[in-house]
């Protein structure tokens, strides 16, 4: 294992192939560290709760279906209190930053860790970093307390506030080092863990009795590991408005076309889920799965096929896909990055709409309505759900009673509907895609009735990529 790889994941091996991805902890670069009881022991709420105390031994495993005589596989550490902690109250001076795009349920982690420090641990040094990791050494702080956050989980948004860019390793240090800070909560996608896990390592090289606590945020789903991020299912529950506004739309009119972009730069799920969920669906398009516009068994003539059968049809796309397509039509075939470095995309949903009305135009026995709907910011610019806020509760709270118990260099989330901790490098190393060979893509196929698209031997190549998963990687949401 390479020197970047084993100061980021522990591996313990055990009996019948079982794996354990062990995250780091304080004592692993700071010897003879004191501990201290957790003041859980002696808090009201949590004295008569049996064994709440977590197992130093337990742990969780990935693959939850095994075969019979299968290894045991891969396993995280389970998430919760532990008997003893690192830090004493009046020690701790903790962090919060936001980064990357919104997704409902940030103010939510906000709160709850804010709270979790407060009433569980006694802490009451928490600081709001100001608009992503950029705030650490551009801008001022916020003090965070529970009278601060008590309404924020009603709201979207981020009351910290976020931003792409700004990733600067040693003015971060520094910042963090020169406050005093030595507990870092980072809540933020792919690219804020990937910051993380560096922020982390320069961290444990200057030797800081500093943690660097991950919480996933992703409203695209695109996180590896992980059952699903927190907003996605608020995120797909707000589809379902600009999805029925595109049926009622289209049903009404003669040939009535609605068309829903939805999010997902890279990942599909948002569209799969939220066009499982409304059933009024004729065609998703995501980004894994390749499509092609004329010609027989092309979308077009789907479309005019759908549309003699049906009278009207609704298209539900990802905002990442076909956009080869795109790219291959345009002059200026985008470059374009934002701060982050992530691919600027071109508008797949207008595109598809000026095809469709092209290829109509040219039939004037069949005219078209075609609606088109782009409810982008609004599925994540809101507050919540009940259960997604829930969810961030569990997560911030798993995430601080690691943080206190001294383990770092991790990203809490749930792992077979279990609190894990989890090492950075597994959540960063790859991304969470729609695997259009499982069977959740099978069943949205036969839910909208649409065809795949794929040619033969398209299929073939297809099949020869994904070959099914042997070491519980498949994606939760596909593999179901
Ligand atoms: N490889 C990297 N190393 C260090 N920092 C990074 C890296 N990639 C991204 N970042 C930083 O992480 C922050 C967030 O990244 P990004 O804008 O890609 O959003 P994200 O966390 O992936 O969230 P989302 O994609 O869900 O909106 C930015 O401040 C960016 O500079
Ligand atoms: O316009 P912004 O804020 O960069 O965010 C847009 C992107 O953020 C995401 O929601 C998450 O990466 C993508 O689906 C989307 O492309
Ligand atoms: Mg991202």
């Amino acid at each position: 294992m390479d020197n970047n790889i084993s100061c980021q994941m522990k591996v313990e091996t055990g009996e019948a192939g079982y794996v354990l991805e062990d995250v780091p902890h304080l004592s692993d670069y700071i010897p003879d560290l004191p501990t201290y009881p957790n003041p859980l022991r002696s808090n009201p709420a949590y004295s008569v709760v049996k064994q709440y105390f977590v197992d130093a031994d337990d742990t969780v495993p990935q693959k939850v279906v095994v075969h019979k005589d299968g290894p045991r596989g891969i396993h995280f550490r389970r998430a919760g209190p532990r008997q003893r902690v690192y830090f004493t109250p009046d020690e701790v001076h903790a962090a919060i930053v936001t980064c990357g795009g919104l997704c409902p349920g940030l103010n939510t982690v906000i709160r709850e860790i804010v709270c979790a420090l407060y009433h569980m641990y006694g802490v009451t040094k928490v600081l709001g970093i100001d608009g992503g990791y950029r705030g650490f050494y551009s801008k001022n702080t916020i003090s965070l307390t529970p009278k601060v956050v008590n309404d924020i989980h009603k709201r979207g948004g981020t009351i910290i506030g976020t931003s792409r860019g700004g990733h600067d390793k040693p003015k971060i240090v520094d910042s963090i080092q020169d406050r005093g800070i030595n507990q870092v909560y980072i809540i933020g996608g792919d690219g804020t863990q990937k910051g993380a896990a560096v922020i982390y390592q320069e961290v444990r090289r200057r030797g800081l009795k500093a943690i660097v606590a991950g919480i996933p945020k992703t409203i695209d789903n695109d996180i590896p590991v992980i059952d699903k991020s927190f907003g996605f299912d608020t995120a797909v529950e707000e589809a379902q408005r600009a999805i029925n506004a595109a049926h009622v739309e289209a049903e009404s009119a003669e040939n009535g076309i609605g068309v829903v972009k939805l999010m997902g730069r890279y990942s599909g799920f948002i569209a799969m889920y939220a066009t499982l969920a409304s059933r009024d669906v004729d065609l998703c398009l995501i980004p894994e799965s390749p499509f092609f516009l004329e010609g027989e068994g092309g979308l077009l003539e789907y479309v005019e096929r759908r549309l003699k059968d049906n009278g009207h049809m609704v298209i539900v796309v990802a905002e990442g896909a076909g956009q080869e397509l795109l790219a291959a039509e345009s002059l200026n075939s985008s470059t374009d990055q934002d701060a982050s470095g992530n691919k600027l995309l071109q508008d797949v949903g207008l595109w598809i709409s000026h095809k469709i009305k092209a290829y109509f135009a040219h039939q004037p026995s069949m005219p078209i309505t075609l609606k088109y709907i782009d409810p982008t910011y609004m599925i994540r610019a809101i507050p919540s759900n009940a259960s997604d806020n829930v969810y961030c509760t569990l997560l911030a709270q798993s995430c601080v009673h690691g943080v206190m118990a001294g383990y770092t260099g991790f990203t809490s989330g749930l792992v077979n509907g279990r609190q894990t901790y989890i090492p950075f490098n597994r959540i960063t190393e790859k991304q969470n895609n729609v695997v259009i060979t499982d069977r959740m893509w099978a069943r949205l196929l036969s839910s909208t009735n649409q065809p795949s698209f794929l040619r033969p031997k398209e299929v073939i190549e297809v099949l020869k990529q994904e070959e099914p998963p042997t070491d519980g990687e498949s994606s939760k949401a596909n593999d179901i």
